[in-house]
């Protein structure tokens, strides 16, 4: 709208990313020589907006940089349509939505608005009404400034237009988005939407920050916040913890109308969905991840539960979230090792989809290797993990939407977990899950070059790209029939039949290995051992 700060904010953001900044008013002054308030005197609104529509039609051709359009712009058909091309060749389109009355002062301030003759403040009301809807419409981002200073609205726009979107949907889902970039958690209120009273707070000590960020955030929503700290890492998925939660939602008087926000690794996140999905039968939640194993794995795809004696996640449901919230600002402050144990879920994803995230893997290994959260925002490596994540996401969205409940499709997400749960489980969860996915994977090669279906090419790749992240490759704990007996209990097990999933040829072709000779399996075990 007229006095929203398109310019103002416009150039600050600009000026933020170092990109060229255009207004399409001044670029109009410039093309018809004359100013605007006069060219609308002498030839009129239509023959304006008619040449408006060709000037910003050429600069969504060619210009690369922040451009600001005047407010009635998007009201042109053309100009709705050139918006949409310009988005769908993954441009952004950014609603600048600003107090109203703020906008309306500032507009009324800067006077020559041929729009706002007469009285200004009825004129501005009139057109916010017709126009609020159509932004709304053409934008691809809705920036909320209110209160805000332009140089607080211009990293807000920065980090909302920097953001990738993976979005969820199929059959038995509520379609949800999966939103990554600095600045995610920012959309928590949004994603809770305005039916939700009170929300439960579920988090770990260790990313108490980011919590109190959280919180922040939903108070300034106006929600009710019950903060709850939960025991960390595997201690936290455990029945005692859940019933502790439960009985505090209980005091607290959660209803179906209130929600929970998980926020932490995966461990609390399968933990906060298993609470939303077991109190009352089901209430609504939101993930923010923290570590990266979460952001690309854990948070998204519904899979919720918790540990018992009988074995890892056996105690759970298929819960889908309202919303993801993957913030790369969290991971400012994850360790080294937890972040390197998440690319085992990243690799993994490339061998079973993506052979572009192998290839990223490959090209950044030693960079990766080296992840240091304290000089990691703003730095090359920060694009390079969120393309991972993107793309991690992505491999996790389409077997999750094909297969929501793990009939077929979705078990090949489990490549390398047969193993990789039972070392885990003998290891009493002072394996990381992600490491132990990695030794899972070269097993699961291991077993499909004893069975023919991968050459030892495949399975040197897989060491060989493993290790050069800095996961482990092999493990020497428990004993063959210890890890057997598990690999029994894992859920793609049908009776007394073992399966599991393996490449077949290359990667990116993954099939079900149903009972497989108990030799190979075994002799594929001894092949993991050094
Ligand atoms: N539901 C699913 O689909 C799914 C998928 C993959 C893994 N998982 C589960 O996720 C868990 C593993 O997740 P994880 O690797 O995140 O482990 P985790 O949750 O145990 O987190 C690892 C450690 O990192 C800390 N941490 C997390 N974010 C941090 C941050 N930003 N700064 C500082 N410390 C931080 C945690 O508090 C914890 O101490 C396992 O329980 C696994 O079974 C679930
Ligand atoms: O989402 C899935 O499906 C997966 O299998 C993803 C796995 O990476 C993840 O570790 C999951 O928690 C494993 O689930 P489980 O059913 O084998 O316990």
């Amino acid at each position: 709208m007229m006095g929203a700060g398109k310019t103002r904010v416009g150039k600050e953001v600009a000026h933020l990313m170092r990109l060229p900044f255009a207004d399409a008013d001044v670029e109009i002054e410039r093309e018809v020589g004359m100013k605007i308030p006069a060219y609308f005197e002498r030839y009129g609104e239509p023959a304006f907006r008619e040449v408006e529509a060709d000037l910003i039609a050429d600069y969504l051709e060619d210009f690369d940089g922040i451009f600001s359009l005047g407010g009635g712009a998007p009201m042109t058909p053309s100009t709705q349509d050139a918006l949409a091309d310009y988005i769908a060749d993954g441009g952004r389109v950014v609603y600048l939505d600003a107090d109203p009355h703020e906008a309306m002062e500032r507009a009324n301030r800067g006077g020559g608005r041929p729009m706002l003759n007469g009285d200004a403040n009825a004129r501005w009301k009139k057109l916010y009404r017709q126009r609020d809807p159509v932004f709304r419409e053409v934008a691809n981002v809705h920036v909320r400034t209110r209160r805000q200073t332009p140089q607080m609205a211009a990293r807000k726009v920065m980090d909302m237009i920097t953001e990738r979107t993976v979005h969820v949907t199929g059959a038995a889902i509520d379609p949800y988005d999966v939103v990554i970039g600095e600045g995610a958690m920012n959309h928590l209120a949004d994603v809770l939407g305005d039916k939700v009273a009170k929300v439960a707070l579920i988090h770990t000590q260790p990313v108490q920050r980011h919590s109190d960020r959280a919180r922040t955030l939903l108070r300034q929503g106006g929600y009710d916040v019950v903060d709850i700290v939960v025991p960390d890492a595997e201690a936290g998925k455990t029945v005692d913890v859940a019933d502790g939660v439960w009985r505090r939602l209980g005091d607290e008087g959660f209803t179906r109308s209130d929600a929970i926000v998980g926020v932490g690794g995966g461990a609390a996140t399968d933990l906060a969905g298993f609470i939303a999905a077991t109190w009352m039968r089901g209430i609504r939640y939101v993930n923010c991840p923290t570590s990266l194993l979460a952001m690309v794995d854990a948070s998204t795809g519904g899979k919720t539960g918790i540990n018992t004696a009988a074995g890892k996640n056996l105690v759970g449901s298929f819960y889908t979230p309202a919303g993801v919230l993957a913030d790369t600002k969290t991971l400012a402050s994850l360790p080294n090792d937890i972040f390197i144990e998440g690319l085992g879920e990243v690799a993994k994803s490339g061998f079973l989809e993506d052979t572009e995230i192998l290839r990223i893997l490959e090209e950044h290994a030693d960079e990766l290797r080296a992840f240091d959260g304290a000089s990691f925002l703003g730095s090359g490596l920060e694009e390079v993990v969120s393309e991972l994540i993107e793309r991690t996401v992505t491999v996790k969205v389409h077997h999750v939407s094909a297969d929501l409940k793990e009939k077929g499709k979705r078990e090949f997400l489990n490549y390398g977990h047969t193993l990789g749960h039972a070392i885990e489980k003998l290891e009493h969860f002072r394996w990381r899950h992600g490491n132990a996915v990695a030794v899972g994977c070269v097993y699961a090669a291991e077993l499909a070059r004893q069975l023919g279906y991968i050459d030892q090419e495949l399975v040197d790749y897989h060491r060989a790209l493993l290790s050069s992240l800095g996961l482990p490759i092999s493990w020497n704990g428990g004993s063959f029939e210890d890890v057997l007996a598990l690999m029994h209990k894992d859920k793609k097990a049908r009776g007394n039949m073992l399966r599991f999933v393996v490449l077949d040829g290359t990667p990116g072709h993954m099939i079900h290995l149903e009972d497989p000779p108990a030799e190979a399996v075994e002799e594929a075990f001894r092949r993991i051992r050094h």
